[in-house]
């Protein structure tokens, strides 16, 4: 069987309506009513339970119910007041299952019997309206905050209204074995909250109220998760439970479809686990086709952009080989690398356009994006009069599925002016770096990762000029497609110039020195590097004289960890939003110096501003 999904309110930005609204709309089955949504609201409970049932939506929990336990008396009595209340409000709103979690008050009950006895009590106050009491931990309570002391009272309790609420982030946070949940009976586990986060070391009251994300934008299994749960007998819903500052301001209609997709992946990766499918579990959505390669990266280009990056190129080894029988795109190649310009599409704020991906089943993996909600782009955008299926990335990025025998290729004409001649050495693309609006980049880890099926790459976190930057990598198992996102992790203030968040397309080669050398050679505009950073370079990793002179005398970064080196170097920005990049990995070094990312950024800013300083060119002034 397959569970239906459900959101919780807190989950979403704006009002209660605003959120059920978006929770419809994203296709989810169902909701939990988190409690200051509800009284913020001008609907009575009725009234949210008719617009609710309007929308299709179930209403699967109320929560939360804090602080009922007490040490006193009189404390407890009033607390169960308080329940009826809310028992009232529930029964209006037409819901049965009630979340109270573990208390965090300074009168919370230490004793387990005696908590028990008034766990049991206020499930039978339940039990008279219809409802249903879910026990949830909270990983800071003042006593019980892991979920097998919270089994430990319930089980004590054997109230039959009275069950528990797993919540992942609790159990996960606190490095709780979940593999134990395996042993609560199902029919003790009334409701599921799911939650990812990030690894962080800090206070995980904080880190809960705060840094949760969608499954599968973090760094827990959730698929693993909940394996346990529904092997324990777990037949409710999967129901997101995030508080996370970036969403809680963002659009909600959009967060609910990000929201809807990590469900819709987790439960696509669990039925795919083997164990679980010898169940009788049917993976929902198509299996899709991870990419192989790239075919080609496209750049939008204006008038002012586009003989800049043409002349870059040509600087770079690259050939003008063809132009698009129909539509104003040059094609560029060297070795493997494809690239295109194209002056009919309008990129504001970036500048790569598109991706081609080689996959070896393009109708499936567009077939997969669809069924996880991914924007289709209607087939008349193409780069190429071939019908490739294409979607779009969450900064607008559109991503093309090509096969794998390039049949795109042949929507371009030859280039009358192609001259014959040699490259500088460059064999493919090695990896394209899309600086991320801040608001989608756990987003963008999800459609990376879910939609096109690749594999997220350790998080790089650096103090940049301009802002403390996190990047993390999504490559397919071969390393062939490599897409590095980057992201401010705050947002950027009206200081930071547009020079700090361009894109680029990073070409391998297997020479760096030569390639460097014969590129300057041909007019490329390659970035000066300050002489400080190779004095710093020497301290810290001595490379050989000989080759410190070089990477000195032509401007390329060096970076070495254990699994060898990483050379490379840059051109200027060419226009307002997008630069080259050539590197040469040695040995197996599967990172792109981040370290020294920062020198990069700086050199980039003192290289336009004397830019500007020189010329009286506005269009330039105005980027720097
Ligand atoms: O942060 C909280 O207070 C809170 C409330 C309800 C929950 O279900 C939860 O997991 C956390
Ligand atoms: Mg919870």
């Amino acid at each position: 069987m397959t569970p239906t999904t459900a959101v919780a309110t807190v989950c979403l930005s704006g009002t209660l309506d605003d959120k059920l609204t978006a929770a419809a709309d994203a296709g989810f089955a169902g909701v939990e009513i988190f409690e200051p949504d509800l009284v913020a609201s001008p609907l009575a409970p009725a009234a949210i339970r008719d617009r609710c049932a309007d929308l299709g939506l179930s209403i699967d929990l109320y929560q939360p119910f804090r602080d009922l336990d007490s040490t006193s008396p009189d404390r407890f009595a009033a607390n169960l007041g308080r329940l009826e209340r809310k028992l009232e409000v529930m029964r209006q709103l037409g819901t049965d299952t009630l979340l109270v979690c573990s208390s965090v008050s300074p009168d919370a009950v230490p004793d387990p019997d005696l908590l028990a006895g008034q766990l049991h009590t206020a499930a039978g106050r339940a039990a008279d309206h219809g409802i249903r009491i879910a026990y949830e931990a909270l990983a800071w309570g003042a006593h019980v905050n892991t979920y097998e002391a919270s089994w430990d009272v319930v089980a004590r309790a054997g109230h039959p209204a009275l069950g528990l609420c797993l919540d992942s982030f609790h159990i996960l946070s606190r490095g709780s074995d979940p593999a134990g949940i395996r042993d609560i009976p199902g029919e003790k586990l009334l409701f599921l909250q799911l939650a990812d986060a990030p690894h962080l070391d800090m206070d995980v009251l904080q880190w809960s109220r705060h840094h949760r994300l969608f499954p599968g934008q973090g760094a827990w299994d959730l698929s693993a998760f909940l394996t346990h749960v529904l092997a324990a007998g777990y037949r409710g819903p999967l129901s997101l439970e995030v508080f996370n500052d970036v969403f809680r301001q963002a659009d909600p209609g959009r967060t609910a479809i990000d929201a809807h997709r990590s469900l819709l992946a987790l439960r696509d990766a669990t039925a795919r686990r083997a164990h679980v499918q010898s169940a009788g579990a049917v993976p929902a959505v198509p299996t899709g086709s991870v990419p192989t390669g790239v075919a080609f990266a496209e750049v939008a280009v204006d008038a002012e952009s586009g003989p800049l990056i043409a002349r870059a190129l040509d600087g770079l080894g690259f050939t003008h080989t063809g132009h698009h029988r129909t539509k104003p795109v040059q094609l560029w190649t060297q070795g493997e690398a494809r690239l295109l310009l194209n002056t009919g599409v309008t990129r504001p704020g970036g500048a790569i356009s598109a991706l081609g991906l080689h996959t070896a089943d393009p109708g499936a993996s567009a077939a997969r994006a669809e069924a996880l909600l991914a924007p289709v782009l209607p087939r008349t955008r193409g780069p190429a009069e071939a019908d490739l299926a294409a979607i779009a990335a969450p900064d607008g990025t559109e991503v093309f599925f090509c096969g794998t025998g390039d049949d795109w290729l042949a929507d371009f004409t030859p280039a009358a002016e192609a001259p014959d001649r040699p490259g500088a050495g460059v064999t493919r693309v090695d990896h394209i770096a899309l600086t991320q609006p801040f608001d989608h980049y756990d987003e963008a880890t999800l459609f990376y990762r879910a939609v096109l099926g690749l594999t997220p790459q350790p998080t790089a976190e650096y103090a940049a000029p301009f802002g403390l930057v996190r990047s993390r990598a999504f490559t397919d198992p071969a390393e062939r497609v490599r897409i590095a996102l980057s992201v401010t992790l705050l947002r950027r203030g009206d200081w930071a110039p547009p020079v700090a968040s361009p894109q680029h397309i990073a070409f391998a080669t297997d020479d760096i020195v030569a390639t460097a050398r014969a590129v300057r050679g041909r007019g490329a505009p390659l970035l000066a590097v300050p002489d400080n950073y190779y004095d710093d370079l020497d301290a810290r990793l001595g490379p050989d004289p000989a080759l410190l002179a070089d990477l000195r005398e032509l401007g390329i970064f060096y970076d070495r960890d254990a699994d060898g080196a990483f050379l490379h170097c840059y051109t200027e920005i060419l226009g307002g939003a997008v630069f080259f990049e050539l590197v040469q990995r040695v040995g197996r070094y599967t990172g792109y110096g981040a370290p020294n990312a920062p020198v990069r950024m700086a050199a980039h800013r003192t290289a336009r501003l004397a830019l500007a300083q020189a010329g009286p060119d506005p269009a330039i002034r105005k980027l720097r």
